[in-house]
């Protein structure tokens, strides 16, 4: 049975067409990246996906229960984009009162340990950093053992450091089985946290793979090199080449057959130097699949 399952989904608000027909299957184990621009729909389809949000059309589930039913069992827990705590307990007294609520909680010192807060535990809420904070909002939402963790940019607010700490613990907690679906505009939080990246623009699956795979779909791979004063004319006609771009004297020229383009390029009479084959960034992938949806 999925984790996750959505199937056909969509959410309006007036004339805005936030998810639009919107299918998604996660089986368990799984870490999945919804990677999306602003106003894509990845916050509307993370509170569809938690019972928070009613859809207009399509069904989801939670280990085949409706979200609601799934929460009531502790079988899912969430992080959202804002949540405030108690600033007059202390952090392990709202980790623990939030653990109380389940029926099978994950132990105390288990918890505060996975978040990074056992040193911290003594600490009031109101006294923390936006970083520390937010490490309790991740403790109380893994608190209960859920087997599916929903998150909405979660690492936002946070620095380098805290984000690569942040998502150590989130690995430490997936790791064991378990499922987590999060949402992020950030192209490398999904690269380098996702088993899987789905593509959302205007509400819909744009890409659904791996990273690597993502970064293969849109125009395989591309030859640069130092061009200098030489002239650019012709080079985007040569046999192979699906594009070229020239900035700063660097001619790169993108083709599904490297290997060939370059023995055309020799073939050309142009002094060719520091020639190298390049991967699209992930950036690219992106802005090149949510924008042809435009
Ligand atoms: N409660 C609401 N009322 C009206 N419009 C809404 C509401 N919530 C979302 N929208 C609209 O639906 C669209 C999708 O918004 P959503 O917040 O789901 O996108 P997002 O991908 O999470 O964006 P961001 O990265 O900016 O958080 C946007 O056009 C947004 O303005």
């Amino acid at each position: 049975m999925e984790a996750i399952s959505m199937e056909n989904v969509s959410k309006n608000y007036g004339d805005v067409r936030a998810v639009d027909a919107l299918s998604l299957e996660v089986p368990a184990g799984q870490v999945v990246a919804l990677l999306g621009p602003n106003g894509a729909g990845k916050s509307t389809a993370v509170g569809i996906t938690l019972g928070l949000v009613r859809p207009d059309a399509g069904r989801v589930s939670l280990f085949g229960a409706p979200p609601a039913e799934a929460a009531a069992r502790g079988r899912v827990g969430a992080m959202l984009q804002d949540g405030a705590l108690v600033p007059n307990l202390t952090v392990r007294e709202v980790v623990g009162f939030v653990r109380g609520l389940y029926p099978a909680p994950m132990p105390l010192d288990g918890v505060l340990e996975i978040a990074g807060l056992t040193a911290l535990a003594g600490r009031r809420t109101g006294a923390l950093s936006g970083g520390q904070a937010q490490r309790v909002r991740f403790a109380t939402a893994i608190a209960g053992a859920p087997g599916v963790l929903v998150l909405d940019e979660p690492t936002a607010a946070l620095d380098v450091a805290a984000r690569r700490a942040f998502w150590a613990g989130i690995h430490a907690y997936a790791g064991e089985g378990r499922t987590v679906l999060f949402a992020t505009h950030r192209l490398e939080e999904a690269d380098e946290n996702a088993d899987r990246v789905v593509v959302v623009a205007r509400g819909r699956v744009v890409a659904d793979g791996t990273p690597a795979e993502i970064k293969a779909r849109v125009g395989g791979r591309a030859v640069r090199f130092a061009l200098g004063d030489q002239p650019a004319a012709g080079l985007d006609r040569l046999p192979g080449v699906t594009g070229l771009e020239v900035r700063g004297g660097v001619a790169t020229l993108r083709t599904g057959d490297p290997d060939g383009v370059v023995a055309e390029l020799y073939r050309t009479g142009l002094r060719v130097r520091d020639l190298e084959i390049v991967t699209p960034a992930l950036e690219d992938a992106f802005l090149s699949l949510t924008s042809k949806e435009r």
